[in-house]
């Protein structure tokens, strides 16, 4: 048998107080599909960044094809043959596809072979790979999963034998995912390595051939796919048993809360983004809505929220307390917007400074300008409390929490003010098992409350698991509603644009 790909041994990572890696051992054998999970900052991406050379451990050694090495910086990994696919891409925008697979392999022989023998080396990967894109598309006029594709290219040019891709379906399509895994099972196929990480325990069962389990940065288990258990995965997680379902009773609907009449958003281009929007949300209920994404969710959700363009229609928040004023959160209106990175929080700020954000001029928090620093200082503990963010410490960047971990911050803020209504985008993106069941439960206490919860995720688990009632969205319109009841079956043809009554026609 040949060298595993990779071999670690006792690796060690510390981040001031944080150990992030302790005395990691794992073995990726060659030609397989390895699954690295574990709970929000269990140490994954640490990892893999000390892998592709972006930190250094501070003790423990790595073997690749069997060499002993040392990984200094990511040109180090590059020529060791490892090759990364990062959550945010790190493409040019403005550049084509060609020109981006071609940047930044210019120092060796690669860039020797011109223009004419890059263009062909790069149909010949496509073709290989099934990673079919037009070298001369301008990378940013492409949908993500285009995008990502193009930084698998990127990598497999420079001579990637080894592939890490850290959460690389969190953005893309239920068909885009299929896809990608396709692309996976060819790099297999011809040899090559993938180390793969997911909070996805679906995704680890039918696309890896080992998976590596991750606990508070230490390798807990490691396993052959074929002789585990998603149940079994979620609690060598999170070192307790899991409630992989939503447990509620059915919701008792109140006063409408939030009215939609006629809402219309056309964007800049002048593309209807959402056409003719009529529905209602009722104190105590979840109404949730599924869609592929990109069928006009985002621009919906942010009409409602009050930063995006509204072009006709109403939004109405019945009977909310504060509903005369143009500062909606101080509305009783909670909004958990769907990117955290654009909208949810500053990254630079502390987590404390991001626990008021848009909520600054409560007047919890002080009287005019002044801030009354003890009291934001005392919520952010409580949130952070109540959402188990680790680690617990108010005064860290929020840029360096984990990615679940920063989405348990902005939840925290937006559910913990209390608001009449709340309207959440994709909560659970980039959190692990145990904090979905957390997350979920939340929402549902929420409803039982009496909160109006509007929902919307791509993940049509999660939409049917906690709607009481389900509006489905294509190409910017509501198709249709169907009740907790629906199959996958009738809510996926809605979600492609087909009615009920249209099947036959
Ligand atoms: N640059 C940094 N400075 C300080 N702490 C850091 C830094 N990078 C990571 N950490 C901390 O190290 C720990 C491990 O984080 P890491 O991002 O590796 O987790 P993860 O398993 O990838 O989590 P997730 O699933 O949420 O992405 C976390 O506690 C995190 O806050």
């Amino acid at each position: 048998m040949s060298a595993p790909a990779i071999e670690l041994k006792g690796i060690s990572k510390s981040f001031g107080s944080v150990h992030a890696n302790r005395d990691i051992d794992l073995v990726v054998e060659k030609g397989t599909i390895h699954g690295i999970i574990g709970e929000n900052g269990a140490g994954k991406s640490t990892l893999m960044s000390i892998l592709y050379g972006f930190y250094q451990a501070d003790r423990g050694t790595i073997a690749v094809d069997g060499n002993q090495v040392q990984i200094p910086d990511s040109d180090a990994a590059i020529s060791l043959g490892i090759g990364m696919v990062h959550q945010h891409f790190m493409l040019v925008e403005p550049f084509t596809v060609l020109e981006n697979v071609m940047l930044g392999a210019e120092g060796g022989s690669l860039l020797k072979r011109g223009r004419a023998q890059a263009r062909a080396e790069l149909e010949r990967l496509e073709r290989e790979y099934e990673l079919n894109v037009d070298p001369d598309a301008i990378v940013g006029d492409l949908p993500v999963g285009l995008q990502q594709r193009v930084e698998i290219l990127k990598a497999l040019y420079r001579g990637a034998e080894i592939l890490i891709l850290d959460e690389p379906t969190g953005v893309l399509t239920p068909d885009e995912a299929d896809h990608l895994f396709r692309i996976l099972g060819q790099l297999r196929a011809q040899g090559k390595t993938v180390l793969l990480i997911t909070h996805k325990l679906r995704e680890i069962m039918a696309a890896t051939d080992a998976v590596s389990v991750m606990r508070q940065g230490e390798m807990v288990a490691s396993r052959r796919t074929a002789e585990t258990s998603v149940e079994e995965l979620a609690e060598l997680m999170v070192g307790r048993r899991v409630l992989l379902r939503v447990d509620k009773a059915p919701a008792t609907p109140g006063d409408v809360k939030l009215d939609v009449r006629g809402l219309e958003v056309v964007d800049e281009i002048g593309v209807r983004r959402v056409k003719d929007a009529n529905f209602q949300v009722r104190a105590g209920e979840i109404v949730g809505i599924a869609g592929v994404s990109g069928n006009g969710q985002s621009e919906l959700l942010e009409a409602i929220a009050g930063i995006g363009p509204i072009s006709a229609g109403e939004v109405e928040l019945v009977g909310v307390v504060g509903n005369d004023s143009a500062w909606r959160p101080r509305n009783g209106l909670g909004h958990v917007p769907e990117d955290r990175h654009r909208m949810g929080l500053v990254t630079k700020f502390t987590a404390r400074e991001n626990t008021i954000l848009g909520y600054q001029r409560n007047q919890e928090f002080g009287e005019g300008l002044m801030l009354d620093r003890g009291s934001v200082l005392d919520t952010c503990q409580k949130n952070m409390e109540a959402f188990d963010v680790r680690p617990p410490d108010p005064n860290l960047k929020a840029a360096n929490f984990s990615g679940g971990n920063q989405q348990k911050i902005v939840l925290a803020r937006e559910i913990e003010q209390d608001p009449d209504v709340l309207i959440v985008g994709q909560p659970t993106r980039g959190v692990d098992v145990g904090a979905i069941e957390a997350i979920h439960r939340r929402l549902i206490e929420l409803r039982d409350a009496g909160k109006a919860i509007l929902l919307v995720s791509v993940e049509l688990d999660e939409i049917r698991a906690l709607s009481d009632r389900i509006l489905v969205m294509f190409a910017g319109e509501i198709m249709g509603e169907v009740g907790t009841d629906a199959t996958e079956r009738e809510i996926g043809l809605l979600m492609s644009g087909v009615r009920e009554g249209e099947k036959a026609a």
